[in-house]
């Protein structure tokens, strides 16, 4: 792609072929005068894993953070478009980011246990919601979704900050999960993790897409093609002097790795560029 293209590239629509929980539509995101993110259109599909590929600064995260409102805590940020959430406008004036943030929660790169023992980590966000019901059993059922069970359920009085990395990131895992989202958005959950710690999370990832929606962020792209049902693929446009992301394409997650529509696809996949 020459730059006058590039400049003007936008991706295809990419046709989701089941239920589609979020649909994104960027016009354009802004830090300040910075346009961070142009023209890129993400479907999330129910109860599949959406991943978001790119090289640095392609503003991978800068959409994943917009699909909960996370980065209305960043005060120069600017989203232009919509986020449908079941046909609801999340940007929409009268919508609380709070509630939007019980139904779409979040996991971060670092593993960030609170400082609290492991039960009211998990228990934090269901007394933040005043949730009525047997808060011990949601905790129970969150940890073993989290598939940390096994390995805490006789030391639920220690803190959190006790435990390995790959259990801290389980431990945030559970803690998103307590209140019963119905989206998870991973933000690179992996990278602080050693492989083992890492495949454990990708094992975990594949068992919560049976109950829940993920959009996972990777820089890694073999867990792209471990875990992603489709794959979103950013790039960075310089061709006007500054660097905005936008997608490129986006598809089921084999034609993006072995047959992509677009030439920089290709060769990011292959290595070409990071
Ligand atoms: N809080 C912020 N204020 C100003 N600019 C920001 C902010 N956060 C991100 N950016 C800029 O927006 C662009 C996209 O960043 P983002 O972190 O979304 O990219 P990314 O693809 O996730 O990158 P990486 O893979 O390196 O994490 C980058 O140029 C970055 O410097």
């Amino acid at each position: 792609m020459n730059a006058t293209a590039e400049a003007l590239f936008v991706a295809e629509p990419f046709q989701a072929a089941g239920d589609v929980v979020i649909d994104c539509n960027v016009n354009k995101i802004f830090y300040g005068d910075f346009l961070a993110v142009r023209d890129s259109t993400v479907p999330i599909e129910k109860k599949k894993i959406t991943g978001f590929i790119g090289p640095s600064g392609c503003g991978k995260s800068t959409v994943l953070r917009s699909l909960n409102r996370m980065n209305d805590l960043i005060s120069v940020f600017r989203f232009e478009g919509s986020v449908m959430y079941h046909g609801q406008d999340i940007y929409a004036k009268k919508v609380d980011p709070v509630v939007v943030r019980r139904y779409i929660g979040m996991v971060f790169q670092q593993p960030n246990p609170f400082s609290m023992s492991i039960f009211d980590n998990v228990a934090f966000g269901l007394r933040l919601n005043r949730y009525k019901g047997n808060i011990e059993e949601r905790v129970e059922k969150a940890l073993k979704r989290a598939a940390l069970w096994k390995e805490v359920k006789d030391k639920l009085k220690n803190s959190g900050l006790s435990l390995s990395g790959g259990q801290q990131q389980r431990l945030c895992i559970a803690r998103a999960i307590a209140t019963e989202p119905d989206v998870l958005l991973m933000d690179e959950p992996c990278s602080a993790l050693d492989p083992i710690a890492t495949r454990q999370v990708e094992e975990l990832m594949l068992e919560l897409k049976e109950n829940y929606t993920v959009a996972l962020v990777t820089h890694n792209m073999q867990q792209a093609t471990r875990v992603a049902d489709t794959t979103a693929f950013f790039s960075v446009d310089i061709s006007q002097g500054g660097r905005t992301g936008y997608l490129v394409e986006m598809g089921p997650t084999r034609q993006i790795f072995e047959a992509p529509r677009e030439k920089l696809t290709k060769e990011y996949i292959s290595g070409e560029f990071s």
